[in-house]
């Protein structure tokens, strides 16, 4: 296990490969304890090239003028309001405490239905591309289904507890591949923030970013906000994939798996630059229903700390809660 420079996020380093037999028992302690970790990118993590590739894309799909990307936008499909490109305006991800919305945009996907098309209009980038984003969504599945893994061994039930609830071949699955664009501004006030205080909704998010574009801070248990590097060893070379705990994930798990507060920030120095950076959000199926976790362990923690009774509701019903109270168009 890794460990970080000071002032920075103290976010272990994780090899959670075969090699470390210790993966689970390092990973549930970090998702108690921090609600974050960095997956070291080795032999069970996802290709650099890969991940570069996509980058790529994403940087193609935000310099095409908005027309063409209004083309594509979150009010052009049949498929949901959380599908398509979200404007500059449109997502205020703290609603009750920020004035103006988030200075960012995004693109929403979710995973192609079972015949391998989307219920939405893509961008150029995308569809000249399709083979290398489905190939990253599958590789991000399979990383989120490795971690799944390896919490369930760590709490001592079945193994596929939550891969079960999460496969995509038994059913659809609120699970969003998203590109993030913040641009560089001259216009910035000391209001404005890149993306508001927020917590993740689904269970697992695994997010991307790119060497020299920081920004990322989460909440501290001691209530402060701390920078995330986007290089936590200092090594170059393959960056690890920074992976969090989501709301879904924290209620499922009757408080004791974190979900933690997390914002992104302008760099100090004037515009900061551009940042891309690339989330996938995990979800269970839509019908999983989120009933209690049957292990000892998330028991006792329940126990001991007086987790409340509450409605056993489906993983859609989660989600659709959550969304409703993020976005500005209805
Ligand atoms: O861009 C980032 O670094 C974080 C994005 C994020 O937290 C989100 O979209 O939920
Ligand atoms: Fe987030």
């Amino acid at each position: 296990m890794g460990s970080l420079q000071e002032g920075q996020a103290q976010i272990p380093v994780i090899d959670i490969s075969a090699a470390n037999k210790n993966a689970p028992a390092e990973l549930l302690d970090a998702a108690c304890r921090f609600g974050f970790v960095f997956v070291a990118n080795n032999d069970a993590g996802i290709s650099p090239d890969l991940i570069s590739k996509v980058f790529d894309i994403s940087k193609e799909f935000f310099a095409l003028p908005n027309e063409a990307k209004q083309e594509v936008s979150i009010a052009s499909n049949k498929a949901g309001k959380n599908h398509g490109w979200l404007s500059q305006g449109v997502e205020k991800l703290d609603p009750k405490v920020q004035k103006r919305p988030d200075v960012k945009e995004a693109f929403n996907m979710p995973l192609p239905s079972s015949d391998g098309t989307f219920e939405q209009p893509l961008p150029s980038p995308i569809t000249n591309n399709l083979p290398t984003v489905t190939t990253f969504q599958s590789a991000c599945s399979n990383l989120c289904n490795l971690i799944l893994t390896h919490f369930a061994t760590a709490l001592s039930i079945a193994p596929d507890w939550f891969t079960r609830r999460h496969d995509t071949t038994r059913g659809p699955s609120g699970t969003i591949f998203r590109l993030l664009y913040y641009p560089q501004t001259s216009t910035k006030t000391s209001i404005d923030i890149r993306a508001g205080a927020h917590s993740d909704y689904g269970s697992i998010t695994c997010l991307f970013q790119l060497p020299g574009q920081p920004g990322l801070e989460i909440k501290t248990p001691e209530g402060n906000w701390a920078p995330v590097p986007v290089d936590p060893l200092g090594q170059g070379g393959p960056l690890p994939i920074l992976v969090n705990i989501g709301d879904l994930l924290e209620d499922w798990t009757g408080g004791l798996l974190k979900s933690t507060k997390h914002r992104v920030v302008f760099p100090k120095e004037d515009g900061g630059g551009d940042r891309y950076s690339i989330a996938y959000f995990c979800h269970p199926l839509d019908e999983a229903l989120l009933e209690p976790v049957p292990s000892e362990v998330v028991e006792e923690f329940v126990r001991r700390n007086g987790g409340k009774e509450r409605k056993v509701i489906t993983a859609k019903d989660h989600l659709m809660e959550r969304l409703a109270a993020t976005y500005s168009v209805k």
